[in-house]
């Protein structure tokens, strides 16, 4: 299957997933004197309950933080969206070392890791319905910052001794992702895809203009994760971003000056 080796990585992709040319996927760079100011964009509103946590999973190509979809406990309405979209998981991608590791740029910068927190829109049944539509999904990108140890994502990391190979999973509960964003809800938006395979152009993307604060030495334990799988040839997560995608006469809006 695919990865982010020389073999199968982003290069590789349209082999199997053709939608990868596509006319709109992502990440993207974003150009913030090229981005359209749009005062019809509302507010954006992230409402989280911490309880609806549930586990933290090495996936293989990330790990991610699953919650409970049941009910309209963790949701997103507002920014560019209408109707309600419920949080389902979040999950990051970074690099080999500091200077690189995010998915979307700006003005060509790369931070050394992106937070993806994935919602999908209530007027489908369920997640894997609503995951191929047009307006399926929305994801909040939040960009990552060297700087001072950022002691809410610690708690994130502390897990992941048990989470280390792929496929090892474990509980994570009353954990409030708000606490992972930064003061300022601005955002740049567009329509664009997940970021890896299957590549489904069914995501509106809510990139926050601000970052949040990781410390090197926080980001080294990102890198202590493995893509392969117990007993397996040890390999290191890290690198596990796609580059920015052709953005094919697409519209950058943003809701603020
Ligand atoms: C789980 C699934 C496969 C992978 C995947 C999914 C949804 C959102 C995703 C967001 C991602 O991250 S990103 N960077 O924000 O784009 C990365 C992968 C994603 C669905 C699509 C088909 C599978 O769903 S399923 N089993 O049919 O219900
Ligand atoms: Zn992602």
């Amino acid at each position: 299957s695919w990865g982010y080796g020389t073999n199968d990585g982003p290069a590789k992709w349209a082999d199997h997933f053709p939608i990868a040319n596509g006319p709109r996927q992502s990440p993207i760079n974003i150009i913030p004197s090229q981005a359209q100011f749009d005062s019809s964009l509302k507010p954006l509103k992230l409402q989280y309950d911490p309880s609806t946590s549930k586990d933290i999973l090495n996936n293989g190509h990330s790990f991610q933080v699953n919650f409970l979809d049941e009910n309209d406990s963790a949701i997103l309405t507002g920014g560019p969206v209408s109707g309600t979209y419920r949080l389902k998981q979040f999950h990051f991608h970074w690099g080999a070392s500091d200077d690189k590791g995010s998915e979307h740029t700006v003005d060509g910068i790369k931070y050394p890791c992106e937070l993806h927190l994935v919602h999908w829109n209530t007027k489908y049944e369920n997640f894997g319905e609503a995951v191929n539509k047009p307006d399926g999904l929305a994801v909040v990108g939040v960009f990552l910052k060297i700087g001072s140890a950022n002691p809410r994502l610690q708690k994130v990391l502390d897990t992941f001794d048990a989470i280390k190979a792929k496929g090892q999973q474990t509980t994570f509960l009353n954990f409030d992702p708000k606490n992972l964003l930064p003061a300022s809800l601005n955002f740049w938006t567009y329509e664009g895809s997940l970021t890896t395979p299957p590549l489904y152009e069914s995501v509106t993307w809510i990139v926050l203009r601000d970052p949040i604060s990781v410390s090197s030495v926080q980001m080294a334990k990102f890198r202590s994760l493995l893509f392969s799988s117990e007993g397996e040839q040890p390999c290191r997560m890290c690198n596990n971003y796609r580059p920015p995608q052709p953005l094919k006469g697409r519209k950058v809006r943003s809701n603020f000056k």
